[in-house]
């Protein structure tokens, strides 16, 4: 019997403060920096939203023209984290590549043993500015292609996209891809958010604590789950010539099946939301929207389908990952990039509470009950 009370995953437990968002499970509610991320999502670009995680308050134009001048310029990929990445086998999973390359950008640069606040702005816009061109490459070279040069006349979606596929894209698109960064930024302190901070608590570097933070991002139970959607997508089988009907009912037969087997099914549940994902009606009607202009009612049917059948069985909902997934994948991202776009919204986030963290540090360093042998000595 435990002397002290375990909160296993730290379930419930509020470790600190944070002024960066607000997760309010009982309104569904997430606001970044007070501001509901809804209204960011239907209002603003991707670059005013990281100015405002960062700063506190949204950019006036001119603040606005000096940061988008600085990202732009930031774009470019750095021919040595290219020739690291080349060095990687192209079945290397890509968020491997990411935490790579957030590993070797931080070794290169310039301010790299200086983590004053001005040094880690510096440091988190530049990850920022380049994490774009690292993911586009990446899944570029896995199909044989070459790098596109990043164009400084498009914003950070419209360009994100260009350098992934080498085709400007229609606004519609670009918009749900803004709305998806927009989404993805920031959530208080889940798994990689607090993996970043517990590293920057012990006064180690910005690089090192956004490296760890890929690494919890990649795992299925997290950030990861928005590829495993996919792969459900793909057992259950993508066939664009079945109606929505047709494809709601296969989708509502494989959950049930998945279900009397006790699988987790990825893109449900959530630790904080338990009526409901705050993002996901912003998202879904994002990837509505995308159904409609790729014409892909299919894609519906299963995604219904899912949701449905989870929702009579468990009364479990989708999170950001349920609707992300299958937006992503309609854009033409293969399934191995959906994390790594995340990693390139969230690194916002991370970098804003790194900065939060260091501005009232105490080192992060929780107890355990120990329950392994009594004390015993060699013979
Ligand atoms: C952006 C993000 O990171 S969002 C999260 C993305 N992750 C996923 O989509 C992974 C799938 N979901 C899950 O594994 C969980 O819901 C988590 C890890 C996100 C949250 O988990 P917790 O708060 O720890 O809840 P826990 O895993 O204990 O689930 C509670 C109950 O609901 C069930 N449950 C929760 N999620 C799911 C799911 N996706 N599929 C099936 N059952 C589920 C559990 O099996 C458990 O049932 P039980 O009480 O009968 O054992
Ligand atoms: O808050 C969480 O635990 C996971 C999540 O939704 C996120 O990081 O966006």
């Amino acid at each position: 019997m435990a002397e002290n009370e375990i909160k296993k995953g730290l379930a419930g437990v509020v470790v600190d403060y944070t002024a960066v968002s607000k997760v309010n499970p009982d309104t569904n509610s997430l606001l970044y920096r007070g501001y509901p991320v809804q209204e960011l999502a239907a209002r603003c670009s991707f670059e005013e939203v990281a100015y405002l995680l960062w700063n506190g308050e949204l950019p006036t134009p001119e603040q606005l023209a000096e940061f988008t001048a600085k990202e732009r310029a930031g774009r470019a990929l750095d021919p040595v984290v290219k020739q690291v990445i080349d060095a990687l086998p192209t079945t290397s999973h890509p968020m491997d590549v990411c935490r790579t390359a957030a590993s070797v950008m931080g070794a290169r640069h310039p301010l790299a043993e200086d983590s004053s606040r001005e040094a880690n702005m510096a440091k988190a816009l530049d990850l920022f500015a380049a994490m774009p061109a690292v993911v586009a490459y990446d899944q570029r070279r896995r199909h044989g292609q070459d790098v596109v040069e990043p164009r400084d006349d498009l914003g950070y979606s419209a360009n994100f996209l260009w350098m992934a596929f080498g085709e400007e894209q229609v606004p519609e698109v670009v918009e749900a891809f803004n709305v998806s960064m927009i989404l993805y930024a920031e959530h208080s302190f889940n798994a990689s958010t607090f993996t970043a901070r517990v590293i920057t608590s012990t006064l180690s570097d910005l690089h090192s604590a956004v490296t760890g933070a890929i690494g919890a991002l990649k795992g299925p139970l997290h950030g990861g789950a928005n590829e495993a959607v996919m792969h459900t997508f793909d057992e259950i089988g993508i066939r664009q010539e079945e109606s929505l009907e047709e494809a709601a009912a296969r989708a509502k037969t494989w959950m049930e099946n998945a279900l009397a087997q006790k699988k987790k099914v990825m893109g449900f549940g959530h630790r904080v939301y338990k009526h409901g994902d705050s993002r996901v009606p912003t998202m879904k009607a994002a990837l509505d929207k995308m159904i409609a202009h790729y014409g892909r009612p299919e894609l519906l049917g299963l995604y219904n389908g899912l949701e449905q059948a989870m929702d009579e069985a468990k009364a479990i909902k989708p999170n950001l990952d349920y609707p992300a997934g299958p937006t992503y994948h309609l854009m033409g991202f293969d399934t191995p990039t959906f994390t790594p776009l995340f990693v390139a919204s969230r690194i916002t986030g991370w970098t804003a509470h790194i900065m939060e963290q260091l501005d009232a540090n105490s080192l992060i360093r929780p107890l355990s009950e120990y329950n392994g042998h009594e004390e015993r000595h060699l013979p």
